[in-house]
C-alpha cells in the first residue's frame, strides 16, 4: 500500500455554502503533505471528516485502506491529530498527561513508561516534564501535543495549522521535530503559511474554491511554474542599473528585488543567450546567475490569481 490516507471526491455543504466541490487527494506514505488553503478554504472541514467526526454529503475517504465512516472511531487508530492551539488540565504536569493519554487508550503500562519518556526526550521537554501544565508557553504546548499524537504510533500524523499560534522560534522548533518524525510516519500539514511548507514539505495541495487547484510533488511543481524564469544577481547597483536600461527596450516581464534582476521569458534559450551577450558587451561580471527555482508562494500566486 503506498497511500496512507485516500479521498475520493468529497464534497460539503453547510445550508447554502457549499465548502467542498469533489476533492480528490492521494497522501502517499512517509511524505510530508502540506494541504494548503486560504482561510475558510475547507481544511479543517475535511480533516474532520478524515476523523470521522464531520459527516460528508458525497465521497469517500480512506486511511490505511479501511474506509472512513462517521461517528466510528476505527480508523482513528491510525491516526494522531494535533490541533492549532491543544488545550490541557493546567494542574498536571507532561508526565501525567502523558500517562492519562496512555491510559485512556488502554497501553500497557511499562511499554507506555519508556515511550512516554522517549516522546517528551524526542520533543524536547524531558527537562519539563515535572513542570504543571499551566505554565507552558504556547511552544511548549505545541510539543507536548505532538508528544501525545505520536503515543500510539499513528501510521497518519494530522496537524491542522500546527504553527499559526507560534512565534518564529516556535515555529521552527515544531517544524524541525516533525521533520524528525517523518521517518516513521506520514503527515499532513493543513496551513496558510507557505514558508512552513517550503520548509518541510515534498508534497502539496492546494484547495481554492472548492477544489483542489493543484497538487503534486512540491520540486516538481516549482520546476514546471519557475522553468522561463531567469535571475541575475548583481554586485554593484550600478551593473543593474546600466543591464535594466539595455534590457527594458527588449523585454517587458523584469522584476527588481533589490540587486536582483528576475526576467521571465516565453522563450528561454533566446533570453539566456541574449543575456550573455549583454552582460558581455557591458562588460559585467555578476555575482550570481542562473534559472530560478520559483517560491511556493510564485506557485500558489499563480494558481490562486
Ligand atoms: N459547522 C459549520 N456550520 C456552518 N458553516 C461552517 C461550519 N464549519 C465550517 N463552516 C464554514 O465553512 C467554511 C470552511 O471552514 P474551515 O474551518 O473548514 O476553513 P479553513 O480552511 O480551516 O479555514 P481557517 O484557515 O480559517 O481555519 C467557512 O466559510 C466556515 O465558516
Amino acid at each position: 500500500m503506498s497511500d496512507i490516507l485516500e479521498i475520493q471526491h468529497l464534497k460539503k455543504s453547510f445550508g447554502t455554502q457549499q465548502v467542498l466541490k469533489g476533492i480528490d487527494l492521494h497522501v502517499p506514505q512517509h511524505s510530508i503533505y502540506g494541504f494548503i488553503g486560504q482561510n475558510g478554504a475547507g481544511k479543517t472541514t475535511t480533516m474532520k471528516m478524515i476523523l470521522g467526526l464531520l459527516k460528508s454529503d458525497e465521497g469517500s475517504i480512506y486511511v490505511c485502506g479501511e474506509k472512513v465512516s462517521f461517528g466510528e472511531t476505527k480508523t482513528n487508530a491510525y491516526i494522531g491529530y494535533l490541533s492549532d492551539v491543544p488545550e490541557y488540565y493546567g494542574f498536571m504536569n507532561a508526565t501525567e498527561y502523558m500517562k492519562l493519554c496512555a491510559d485512556i487508550s488502554h497501553m500497557e503500562t511499562s511499554a507506555s513508561k519508556l515511550r512516554i519518556q522517549e516522546l517528551l526526550k524526542m520533543v524536547g521537554l524531558d527537562a519539563y516534564k515535572k513542570k504543571k501544565l499551566k505554565g507552558y508557553s504556547r511552544g511548549m504546548k505545541q510539543r507536548l501535543g505532538i508528544a501525545q499524537a505520536l503515543l500510539n504510533e499513528p501510521k497518519l500524523l494530522i496537524c491542522d495549522e500546527p504553527t499559526s499560534a507560534l512565534d518564529p522560534i516556535g515555529r521552527k522548533e515544531i517544524l524541525d521535530i516533525l521533520l524528525q518524525v517523518k521517518e516513521k510516519t506520514t503527515i499532513i500539514l493543513s496551513t496558510h503559511i507557505l514558508s512552513d511548507v517550503e520548509r518541510i514539505c515534498d508534497h502539496i495541495a492546494i484547495l481554492k474554491d472548492g477544489v483542489i487547484a493543484l497538487h503534486g510533488e512540491l520540486n516538481e511543481l516549482r520546476q514546471a511554474y519557475g522553468k522561463n524564469t531567469f535571475m541575475i544577481h548583481f554586485q554593484k547597483t550600478d551593473d543593474l542599473q546600466r543591464m535594466y536600461k539595455t534590457l527594458s527596450t527588449i523585454h517587458d516581464q523584469i522584476h527588481i528585488e533589490e540587486n536582483q534582476m528576475i526576467i521571465q521569458s516565453d522563450t528561454p534559450e533566446v533570453l539566456e543567450k541574449q543575456l550573455m551577450e549583454k552582460l558581455l558587451e557591458q562588460n559585467i561580471m555578476p555575482l550570481n546567475f542562473a534559472w530560478q527555482q520559483p517560491s511556493l508562494e510564485h506557485v500558489f500566486m499563480e494558481v490562486v490569481q
